[in-house]
């Protein structure tokens, strides 16, 4: 509101401005505020100050409002205004200034020389105010008000600090009612006097002073002694921004040394040349190497790469990071007095970069391969029972999320559970979440969910995994009932595994079919019993079966020797897979874009049960691709995976019997989803279908029909709210789901399901990039990406639909406008249908026009192209003359 009293940046600027305001005092018209600062009003300011959305924290200066300068709004005028009063209320000292808004002149008030307004008026005060007050007072020869005559021949009081104005019911037009004598021979006089402040203004004012200070000396006592704990937080957060800023400073000072130690190789190479006498035939090439702080390097930069160091082709390399903690626990010190160490643990645990051999003419199996390299070196180097396992653009956001999850594997009961997933949540993402990225839909509905089944999906990051579930084994409770079932004679239960009893595993371990399972390392076949007893919940009560001996964990372990080491580095090489089990039954399975289901599908057709373990704050955050086109190509990828899956021996049709029914169900609708694009997009078309033509998918109206319609739609309607209601899902969050649901489903799934048919009958396979990701934090705009325009063709069907429609409401309602038998019903449930669909692509459209509605000249010409389509079609379809019934227009003839 214009007479707002907030302070804000303007007006502390306008103090500031005051002090060079001095030789042209004036006063504008001023309102004091509650708070007791004086804010000045213009005309329109007191016109406008009942208008409450006035807003003027956003300003820019303009020039006051003078006779030659008329103001372009008023808003802005209240921000000058404001600023040019507090000029002179610093000017006068701050105090007394008050002018009220009614001694405004209703003509706007004639200064002649304030011409330089125009160009500069921040070092200006405005002129005093017009005819009708203090300017008649005293005027010198100038014209000009004398302030020194005013100030000895009035009784206005003029000190320090101190400006005097004629009280209100004195201010009679004419501004003058003490005498004035025009006496120019006076002799000089001071131009100013001091007048003590009554002792009873200034003597609470120097008490509150000193109690002030007393108190002070107290909290500053306090203060002192009490020690802010989160300096918890600041220092570990300032070494965290250094960190982060040392590490994206790592490309560049990476190649900066090895430039420099590059050219140091060539110096040395050349010195040698000439000290020896020798003259190079051909010119010194040194062989450039990448170089670090300690002095490792290895052959080749990146921008050009030496061979065996190159992308894709390479040996494995592993480096240890950080050795294997000592047994006993680690106290730190009191380093220093903010961070208190002492009744901490300081231990690390072991810490590894790994990176397995790469070859070309070797498939790697992308990530499903990277992982399973991952479990066998870590196997072999610290076989921790349990395996957290993120993507690379994900990070731990909640530092105890992984005890909460132990909390389930080391409950009694929990020996049967393969892995606890997190849901996935999601950073950099419009606030609008234009399209669904945070899916919140699955994660807290269907994910929940099945939760109450036999457990939810692996979505691939997020999740922790009991590692010994990785390996291909049953679940030990599934013992007993194999047993049950052998007895019975029915052995179809999977077949595929042998029936290891894992409940008694560490006994009858049977090292010959190892090797052939799981490679030839011997340290990894070890290592598997020890990974099993590890992994069991704690023994420590008789009714617990398959328990853990207590203290068993807290053995020490071998030390870290370099035979170990070599046998990591032996496990990832790319030959290490070949005739083994590998991605077939053991660990991340291979041959689906979306391995993650797939392996999450193989353990729970084992009979293991999963768990979603929501944490309060999220466990882990990641990033998603935020614009149309990635997202799109994302979708793509998942819906590939499951038509992937549903030709494949994957299918939950051909599941054991381990899977309960209702997961079966689940899995098989992953498998089915996409499908469901074939018939949306059928129903998609049906309502322009009955706009051109006149008819519906029934022949009449019957009542039975609506009932029936009214009713099922009704029950969609009250489950879609009892699902938001029971995950906690938004309603606005639910609408962008069904959004993209059906923009997904007339793209990316139509396309996966002929992907995934082109593979499975003429055997081509599909191809995938990365998600790509958003920039983030670099940008100006953290959303800059969510505007990019990538052209796909994916983004076809869609665009049909919605022209479609769009020009099927045009021409329905012409067609019923001009037909000398409208019937608006027709036209309006047409209509109504074909806004529903055009609702759910809004989105898309969105998406399509880019940043302020940059539309690419594709779209404009694929527009132009079905237009005229459709048009024709029209055309062709149109009734006929003498023809009856057919079109919404009845009779209304085209062309
Ligand atoms: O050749 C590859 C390709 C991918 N990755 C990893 O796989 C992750 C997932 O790939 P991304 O491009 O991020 O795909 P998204 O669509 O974001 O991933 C979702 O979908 C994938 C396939 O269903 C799952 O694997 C992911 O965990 C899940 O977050 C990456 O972060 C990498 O860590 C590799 O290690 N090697
Ligand atoms: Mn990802």
């Amino acid at each position: 509101m214009a007479s707002s009293n907030q302070p804000s940046k303007k007006s502390l600027r306008g103090s500031g401005e005051g002090s060079n305001a001095g030789d042209k005092p004036g006063i504008k018209f001023a309102r004091r505020t509650s708070s007791g600062r004086y804010v000045s009003l213009s005309k329109e300011d007191i016109e406008m100050s009942s208008e409450p959305s006035a807003d003027y924290m956003n300003y820019t200066v303009h020039i006051p409002p003078t006779p030659d300068n008329q103001p372009m709004d008023s808003t802005s005028v209240a921000m000058k205004a404001e600023e040019q009063y507090v000029s002179n209320s610093l000017f006068t000292g701050g105090f007394n200034s008050v002018t009220r808004a009614h001694l405004m002149d209703k003509e706007p008030y004639k200064v002649g020389d304030y011409d330089d307004d125009h160009n500069d008026n921040s070092h200006r005060a405005l002129p005093l105010p017009g005819p009708n007050n203090m300017s008649v007072m005293k005027r010198n020869q100038n014209g000009e008000f004398d302030h020194n005559k005013w100030l000895f021949e009035t009784k206005g009081t003029y000190g320090v600090g101190n400006a005097y104005w004629p009280p209100e019911d004195e201010d009679d037009g004419d501004g003058m009612h003490e005498g004035v004598f025009d006496d120019s021979d006076k002799p000089w006089k001071p131009l100013c006097r001091v007048i003590p402040i009554p002792s009873g203004i200034i003597s609470p004012y120097r008490l509150l002073i000193a109690v002030r200070l007393v108190v002070m000396c107290f909290f500053l006592h306090w203060r002192v002694f009490h020690p802010n704990v989160d300096a918890d937080r600041r220092r570990v957060k300032r070494e965290y921004d250094e960190f982060k800023v040392r590490i994206n400073g790592l490309p560049d000072s990476i190649r900066r040394r090895s430039d420099a130690f590059n050219a140091r190789e060539e110096m040395k190479m050349m010195k040698h040349f000439k000290e020896s006498g020798s003259n190079p035939a051909e010119p010194i090439r040194v062989l450039k190497a990448t170089w670090m702080a300690d002095g490792t390097h290895w052959p080749g930069t990146w921008l050009s790469a030496s061979s065996e160091h190159a992308k894709g082709d390479h040996a494995g390399i592993l480096q240890v990071m950080l050795k294997p903690p000592s047994p006993d626990p680690l106290m730190g010190s009191r380093e220093d007095k903010i961070i208190d160490y002492s009744e901490v643990d300081t231990r690390l645990p072991m810490f590894v970069y790994v990176s397995r051999e790469k070859r070309p003419g070797y498939d790697h199996n992308k990530k499903a391969g990277a992982m399973n390299a991952l479990v066998r070196a870590s196997a072999v180097l610290s076989n921790g029972p349990f395996i957290l396992n993120l993507d690379c653009d994900h990070y731990i956001y909640n530092c105890k999320a992984i005890r909460e999850g132990m909390c389930f594997m080391m409950d009694r009961g929990g020996e049967d559970i393969c892995y606890i997933q997190f849901p996935q949540r999601f950073e950099g993402i419009d606030p609008s979440d234009r399209y669904a990225n945070h899916n919140t839909v699955f994660f807290d509905g269907n994910m929940r969910a099945l939760d109450g089944l036999q457990g939810p999906f692996y979505v691939g990051t997020g999740c922790m995994f009991r590692r010994f579930a990785l390996y291909g084994f049953d679940p030990p409770s599934a013992d007993w009932e194999m047993k049950n079932a052998k007895k019975n004679g029915d052995d179809d239960v999977d077949e595929t595994t042998p029936a290891l009893n894992s409940g008694q595993y560490d006994q009858d371990l049977d090292v010959h079919f190892l090797p052939k399972r799981f490679g030839n390392s011997t340290k990894l076949a070890e290592s598997i019993p020890i990974a099993e007893i590890q992994g069991r919940p704690l023994g420590d009560h008789p009714a617990i079966k398959y328990g853990r001996k207590p203290g068993i964990l807290r053995e020490p372990r071998q030390p870290l020797d370099a035979s170990t080491v070599a046998e990591a580095v032996s496990v990832i090489s790319c030959w290490y897979e070949d005739k083994t089990e590998w991605g077939e039954r053991i660990g991340w399975i291979y041959g689906s874009v979306t391995e993650d289901v797939v392996t999450g599908y193989r353990m729970h057709n084992r009979g293991w049960r999963s768990v979603y373990c929501v944490t309060k704050r999220d466990a882990f955050r990641g990033s998603a691709p935020i614009n149309l086109t990635d997202r799109l190509h994302q979708v793509l990828r998942w819906a590939t995976g499951s038509v992937e899956i549903f030709f494949s021996k994957n299918n939950a049709f051909l599941g054991s019997k381990r899977l309960k029914v209702l997961q079966r169900l689940a899995y098989l609708n992953v498998g089915i989803y996409p499908f469901t694009s074939l018939f949306l997009i059928v129903y998609c078309f049906l309502p322009a279908l009955s706009l051109f033509t006149g008819y519906f998918i029934v022949q009449t109206l019957s009542i039975a029909f609506l009932i029936y319609l009214l009713i099922m739609t009704v029950c969609l309607v009250v489950l879609a709210i009892l699902e938001v209601k029971w995950s906690g899902v938004e309603l606005e969050q639910w609408w962008r789901n069904e959004q993209f649901w059906l923009i997904s489903g007339t793209s990316a799934h139509l396309a996966a399901v002929l992907q995934g048919l082109l593979k499975v009958i003429a055997g081509i396979e599909i191809s995938f990039t990365l998600t790509s990701k958003s920039a983030g934090e670099d940008n100006d705009d953290i959303f800059a990406d969510l505007y990019i325009v990538k052209w796909s063709s994916l983004m076809i069907p869609p665009i049909v639909i919605a022209m479609v429609n769009i020009i099927a409401i045009i021409v329905a309602f012409s067609r019923t406008i001009y037909s000398a038998n409208p019937q608006w019903s027709k036209f309006i449930g047409g209509a109504f249908f074909s806004f529903w669909v055009l609702a759910h692509l809004y989105p898309f459209a969105k998406g399509l026009m880019g940043r302020r509605g940059k539309t690419p000249t594709i779209v404009y010409v694929w527009s132009g192209l079905i237009a005229i389509t459709l048009s024709l079609l029209w055309v062709a379809i149109s009734p006929t003359k003498g023809s009856n019934g057919a079109g919404t227009g009845g009779d209304f003839q085209f062309p």
